[in-house]
């Protein structure tokens, strides 16, 4: 299913016989064991060999409407197998969820513009799961297994996005009718953005602010129905449509909603967290940050999806510089491979030790988030706010690394990469709107920075720390001196942690500072450049520090061979990080000329070991052709022949005289202007 079966191309072919390590271990760690990449295998080809999906049309060249009700049928065609197959398998959760996860990025293929179900499928349903009572999950939960109700996760206002202290939707409680009224007071409390919203789903959880006996509770979720469920009209009160075409994530239905007295019976609040008394009365959450445990598994998931784009569009640029010659470096020698190019091998070689970097992290934080929410199950909240700080840091760190290493791969396929037939806009769309979504990554940042400036104080003052900041100690320890660099992979982690904990140090001091002068809010804000590069300097020292313990744990565990990749991918990582942050390093550590000198020496040695081992690599991420979608990084690499033939497949090129040349061209240059 992986590989096509058309000939391979010489030059990558030549590539593949000279990789020394074995490819198919590398896939057996990237997805989590052997049996694991054969369930993938099986549940891509189950979905993606169906006919009815009709993955032969290239739904790019359609309308915004068209392109919609496309979408909307092939995820039946998908879903609809999907319970087939979770039948055929056993039926249970986990079999659920693990078709889930592998479906996600088999659903890009079939929808490449984005899903206009996935709300449903998880924001809604963790929502349910995670935030009701009992009678509630026995209510709901049934109805949306079986997709008997659609919904959607509807928090964002027109006004409001990032503090959602001050969303103005309204639910004001009638203890006579046991009912909430729901209201949209004015234009900007009309929700915005929720995904499948427009003219997908019937039912949504609504964020809103709680009234009830007089008293405003902030906000609280509810469970709201918007759609009739047989004609699929709005409910009376309901103002509801798409909000039209965006930069990308044109087939996710993101849409409007506004309230106009609409009622909502009582037990359609979600009370595991906060409870509202029949009479009324308001109960506190043990932390009223509960509510917004959805957005924190999110965030969790968003760093494998990073990985997983950063994957794919190195994978693309990888393969297409090793079939594409321009440019002999001698000038009587044939062309090269683009990736001879020292510089080509500096675009694409980090991109791919970061995307095996990041799916460290991802296993590790999905760990530490499994940990802490058992320990919220028997009423431990202790250390939410750290899985907190640490979800937002990352979520911004590596969705802004994705970003800019997809654009990076697609300017290192020169004009092919502006092609949508290079299949990297998908992928760049994708990334940049993670960027902003659950959470914009400034915003994440400056929560990751409040926790680092919490311990910081702590520090000072001989607190005790999370695993994660004790760095910090290390740097109020050295009383002002700088740290000695040494360059060992440990040498670069402490270097980093060195500038990271300076950084915070800058900041903290510029609030102590301007304290004096200003409320300590004001104080913050001046100080939030400072506050976003420390958190961003923090979120590599956890990529690096988690990169080798994890790494060194699988060279224990893999081939000699494989062992060396992995030691070489990891080195790369370090370096190149240290090499990007060479300026706050130089701050804070004591580094010489020479020592950067090394540095970039060290680069290109990494760069000639990687040079025969990153195509099997890239190969290992194991995308299929149907997957990875591209006429540049196909298995095959036959990239001249793709062009050729997706530019065939244009509409403009399905006759050979256009209707305009009659109507506008041939009269305009036939008039002597
Ligand atoms: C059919 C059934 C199927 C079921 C199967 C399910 C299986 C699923 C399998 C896989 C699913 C994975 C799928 C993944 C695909 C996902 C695709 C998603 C598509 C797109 C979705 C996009 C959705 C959205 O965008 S939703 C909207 C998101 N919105 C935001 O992110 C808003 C950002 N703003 C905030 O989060 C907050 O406003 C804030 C945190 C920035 C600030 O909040 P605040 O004002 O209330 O706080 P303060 O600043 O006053 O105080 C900060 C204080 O609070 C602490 N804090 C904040 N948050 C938390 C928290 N979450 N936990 C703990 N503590 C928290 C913080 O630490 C500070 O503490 P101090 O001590 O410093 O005061
Ligand atoms: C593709 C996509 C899908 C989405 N899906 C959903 C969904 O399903 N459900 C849903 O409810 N929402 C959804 N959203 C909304 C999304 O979560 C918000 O857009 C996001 O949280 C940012 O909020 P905002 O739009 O209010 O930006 P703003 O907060 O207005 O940001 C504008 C600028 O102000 C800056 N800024 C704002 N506050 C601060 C601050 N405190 N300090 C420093 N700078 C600040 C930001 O950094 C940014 O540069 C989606 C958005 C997108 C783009």
């Amino acid at each position: 299913m992986s590989k096509n079966l058309s000939i391979v191309n010489k030059d990558l072919k030549e590539e593949r016989d000279k990789i020394n390590f074995n490819v198919e271990e590398f896939t057996n760690w990237f997805y989590g064991g052997a049996e694991k990449v054969k369930e993938k295998k099986y549940i891509e080809n189950y979905f993606l060999s169906d006919k009815d999906l009709n993955l032969e049309l290239d739904t790019s060249y359609l309308s915004y409407k068209d392109k919609y009700e496309e979408a909307v049928r092939r995820s039946i065609v998908v879903y609809k197998k999907l319970y087939k197959l979770h039948n055929e398998m056993g039926g249970t959760h986990e079999d659920f969820v693990k078709i889930m996860e592998n479906l996600r990025f088999t659903m890009g293929a079939i929808n490449p513009e984005g899903n206009p179900f996935v709300l449903h499928f998880s924001m809604f349903a963790l929502t349910i799961m995670n935030m009701t009572n009992d009678e509630q999950k026995a209510e709901w939960l049934p109805r949306i297994f079986n997709c008997n109700i659609l919904g959607t996760y509807a928090q964002t206002e027109l006004g409001h996005g990032t503090y959602i202290q001050r969303l103005e939707t309204t639910a004001t409680y009638d203890p006579k009718t046991k009912e909430f009224t729901l209201n949209s007071p004015t234009l900007t409390s009309y929700k915005w953005w929720p995904g499948n919203l427009g003219h997908t789903v019937d039912h949504a959880i609504v964020m809103a602010q709680l009234y009830s006996q007089g008293k405003c509770h902030g906000i609280q979720p509810f469970i709201v129905q918007l759609r009739d469920s047989e004609t699929h009209k709005p409910l009376p009160g309901i103002d509801i449509g798409d909000i039209g075409n965006k930069v990308g994530f044109q087939t996710v239905n993101n849409g409007f909603l506004g309230f106009k007295n609409v009622k909502v019976p009582y037990k359609n609040m979600l009370m595991k967290n906060s409870k509202l008394l029949e009479d009324g009365t308001f109960i506190k959450p043990k932390n009223a940050k509960l509510n917004y445990g959805t957005m924190v598994i999110i965030r969790v998931h968003m760093i494998i999806d990073a990985a997983c784009r950063i994957a794919k569009a190195t994978t693309i640029a990888l393969r297409y510089s090793l079939v594409r010659r321009q440019s002999p470096i001698n000038p009587n020698e044939i062309e090269p491979k683009i990736i001879e190019h020292i510089t080509q091998q500096n675009k694409i070689f980090p991109g791919i030790a970061k995307a095996v970097v990041f799916k460290c992290m991802a296993d590790y934080l999905t760990k530490l988030h499994l940990s802490i929410t058992q320990e919220g199950n028997t009423g431990n909240l202790a250390r939410m706010p750290e899985l907190h700080a640490l979800s937002c840091c990352l979520k911004a760190v590596c969705t802004n690394e994705d970003a800019k290493t997809v654009e990076v791969c697609r300017l290192s396929c020169g004009g092919h990469g502006f092609l949508r037939s290079a299949g990297l806009d998908d992928v760049y769309r994708n990334s940049t709107a993670a960027q902003t979504y659950e959470g914009e990554n400034t915003v994440m940042l400056l929560q990751a920075a409040r926790f680092l400036i919490k311990s910081f104080n702590e520090a000072r003052n001989g607190g005790s720390l999370t695993e994660g900041v004790k760095y910090l100690f290390d740097f109020i320890g050295r009383n002002g001196k700088r740290e000695i660099f040494d360059n060992s992979i440990n040498g670069i982690l402490r270097a980093i942690q060195a500038a990271a904990a300076g950084r915070t140090y800058i900041a903290w001091k510029h609030i102590e500072d301007d304290k004096r002068h200003n409320s300590i809010e004001v104080a913050t804000n001046l100080a939030g450049v400072h506050l976003t590069k420390a958190a961003e300097l923090h979120g590599y020292v956890c990529l690096l520090q988690v990169g080798i313990e994890e790494i060194e744990k699988i060279i224990r565990n893999v081939s000699p061979a494989l062992g060396l990749v992995f030691k070489n991918i990891l080195e790369l990582f370090a370096v190149d990080l240290i090499l990007n942050k060479i300026g706050d390093v130089i701050q804070h550590v004591d580094i010489s000329n020479e020592d950067i000198e090394k540095l970039e020496k060290q680069m290109e040695t990494l760069f000639k070991f990687f040079r025969t081992s990153a195509i099997g690599v890239v190969d290992g991420f194991d995308f299929s052709d149907p997957i990875i979608d591209s006429t540049l990084g196909s298995y095959d690499g036959n990239v001249y022949e793709n062009l050729i033939n997706a530019a065939r497949k244009s509409p403009l090129n399905q006759e050979d005289v256009n209707r305009t040349f009659h109507l506008y061209i041939k009269p305009f240059m036939k008039s002597n202007l």
